[in-house]
């Protein structure tokens, strides 16, 4: 019996009907009613007693197995909901795989400084000038169709975020057979199928600006022409709209990286808070502070900032300044994301970043419920290039909740708040992205218990077989083994870890690994998981950092701090909940829950359901 009270998952029809009142709507519940599996699936899916994960790692390579087939199926049928607006900017970085490492980057793209800009906009063909870039509007709005990585490496183009640890300098555009399953390492199908289950959605438009309407239909007249190369290359349908950005020279590698560096280096006093350091950064965006003369920009037509009347700031993160705003032409209420421009010219980076260019493109594109919503893109401001973000608004974030909180959430609300985080996830994760910074402070709650994935400045689009990343990304306290490791091969599994530490964290109401630098980070991980071998971790041995002496603690202790019962009152955790939650936290990446696996786990089922949003707690504005 669950210590959260009887589990009536397999027999009470209320809580059934309950748990399906709370999935109504969401479109993983559709298809399956549309599939005409529903009962089926979720017969199957609902894990009894007996489908709870052995604790006994001699059973692990069973379960894991399991977890493929599983997976499999998933994959098969893939559930409707990946869609995307469009798919976003790829940028054309031929030339970069063979440019020289360190050398700088410039601007993406210039930023309007008056109405009516030099722009050299053309379609599907590659600029001569180093400056100018090129944005192709595909004409066919026909299907949405994430970019999927095959095609992009089909197509002889990587996305920018491929530019990363200077892997591209010796790599040939690959061929490999794409993967069927997010995760890597696992079943491989075809990509026609997994675009062919995405084909019958209505696209939306771009949306880089509002008044881009006629230059648009200017753009697509053009487009007509022009042959659908990149996916008639890859036999997949084609694109809504697809903005494809060519620049020469631009987005240069930086060989080194940070990724060698040994366990042994790292003191105490050198990463001393959880905020995030990212090497990336020096990788993608160590740009040359070229000129910016005779840019093309993206930004045509875009509002103006001045038709925002800002309210007041909500937060500065490491990119951008947040402030509350009215859209003085609708009264809505909006969040304006400033982006920081690097002013330093003698800083690696200069110009727009790169993390930025590559959340507007991707949340542009997104579009699900749980992922913050991007309305626009407007410039303007005091200084005449500024560039902002307008995203919907929502009051809070989950990490100034807890803050203020007296008591945890309770487990139904937990559990809802861990559901819409998975099928946020599950949204990004079926679409080839890795958000790669889950953490607190960047899920947006609002008072009508909605909950929304924000700040996608890390993110990225991954593809099959997985290429060597950027170790140094995920804010240190939600950031998984195989990362401080120094693990460069990574995927999906990367944000399931940091999904089991903020589970941890709602339910306890306080961060389970607050590592103080990396080094302890991975003692408190270990500390608290047994400290990995080969035979619990398979491979582990031979990540970089693996070869430092952690102290020996060879058992998973993780029950001793979500008790099954407690005497004193505090947060309890059912058999299931800790399945899974120690299923999120498993050091081997390769036996970590999916996003699928977690979403359809018995938690979710059994008795206290999920609260349903409407009756999550509010909360009194920040002051
Ligand atoms: N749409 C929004 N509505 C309300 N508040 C928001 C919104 N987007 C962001 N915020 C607030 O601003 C903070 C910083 O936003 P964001 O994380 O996007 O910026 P950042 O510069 O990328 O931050 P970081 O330093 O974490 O990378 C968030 O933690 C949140 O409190």
């Amino acid at each position: 019996m669950a210590a959260g009270g009887v589990d009536v998952s397999r027999s009470s029809v209320a809580v059934k009907k309950d748990y399906d009142f709370y999935r109504n709507g969401t479109a993983r519940d559709v298809y399956l009613r549309q599939s005409g599996r529903d009962g089926e699936r979720r017969q199957s899916k609902r894990p009894s007693d007996q489908d709870l994960r052995r604790k006994d790692e001699r059973h692990r390579p069973r379960v894991a197995s399991e977890k493929r087939e599983l997976r499999d199926e998933v994959e098969i049928e893939r559930p409707s909901e990946k869609k995307r607006k469009f798919s976003p900017v790829v940028w054309d970085v031929d030339k970069v795989a063979k440019a020289p490492s360190r050398e700088k980057t410039k601007s993406p793209f210039t930023i309007p400084t008056k109405p009516n800009l030099d722009v050299d906009v053309s379609v599907n063909r590659k600029t001569s000038s180093k400056d100018h870039v090129n944005v192709v509007v595909s004409p066919e709005p026909a299907h949405l169709t994430p970019v999927q990585p095959f095609e992009a490496q089909l197509s002889g183009k990587h996305l920018v975020d491929d530019l990363e640890e200077g892997q591209l300098e010796e790599e040939e555009v690959m061929q490999a057979p794409p993967v069927k399953t997010c995760r890597w390492g696992t079943g491989l199908t075809s990509p026609e199928e997994e675009l062919r289950s995405q084909s019958d959605t209505v696209p939306k438009s771009s949306r880089w600006g509002t008044g881009l309407t006629s230059r648009k239909e200017e753009l697509r007249s053009q487009a007509d022409t022009v042959p659908k190369s990149r996916w008639n290359r890859s036999s997949v349908s084609p694109e809504c709209e697809e903005l494809v950005v060519s620049e020469d020279q631009q987005c240069n590698l930086s060989g080194s990286g940070s990724g060698d560096r040994r366990l042994e280096q790292l003191s105490a006093d050198e990463h001393s808070d959880h905020e995030y350091y990212s090497s990336d950064h020096n990788e993608l965006e160590s740009e040359e502070p070229t000129s910016t003369q005779g840019g093309s920009n993206m930004l045509l037509g875009s509002r103006s900032v001045n038709e925002f009347q800002k309210l007041n700031k909500i937060n500065e993160g490491t990119y951008g300044i947040v402030y509350r705003a009215r859209d003085a032409k609708t009264m809505e209420i909006v969040a304006l994301k400033k982006i920081k421009m690097k002013e330093d010219r003698y800083e690696e980076e200069y110009g727009f970043p790169l993390t930025s260019l590559r959340e507007i493109n991707i949340l542009l594109s997104c579009n699900h419920p749980s992922i913050v919503n991007v309305k626009e893109v407007v410039v303007g401001g005091k200084n005449e290039s500024d560039v902002y973000m307008v995203m919907e608004h929502l009051e809070h974030d989950l990490r100034g909740v807890m803050d203020r909180k007296k008591q945890p959430f309770s487990t139904s609300e937990v559990k809802c708040l861990m559901l819409q985080l998975l099928e946020g996830l599950h949204y990004l994760h079926t679409n080839w992205i890795i958000h790669r910074d889950l953490k607190p402070s960047n899920l947006l709650m609002n008072n009508t218990g909605e909950l929304k994935i924000c700040d996608f400045g890390m993110a990225r689009q991954y593809g099959s077989p997985i290429k060597p990343y950027t170790q140094m990304v995920i804010t240190q306290w939600y950031r998984p083994p195989e990362l401080l490791l120094g693990a460069k091969q990574y995927s999906t599994a990367v944000d399931m870890w940091s999904v089991g530490c903020i589970m941890a964290e709602l339910l306890s109401q306080k961060p389970l690994f607050p590592g103080k630098n990396e080094l302890d980070q991975m003692q408190k991980i270990f500390a608290v998981l047994g400290t990995p071998s080969e035979a619990v971790w398979p491979g582990f041995s031979s990540l970089p950092n693996a070869k430092a002496k952690f102290p020996s603690q060879p058992y998973n202790l993780l029950r001793k701090k979500f008790p099954a019962i407690s005497f004193v009152g505090g947060q309890i955790l059912s058999e299931r909940g800790f399945d899974l939650l120690n299923s999120l936290l498993s050091l081997d990446p390769e036996k970590r829950l999916t996003v699928e696996e977690a979403l359809n786990h018995g938690w979710f089922h059994e008795v206290p359901l999920p609260k349903s949003k409407d009756f999550m707690p509010t909360f009194p504005p920040k002051r």
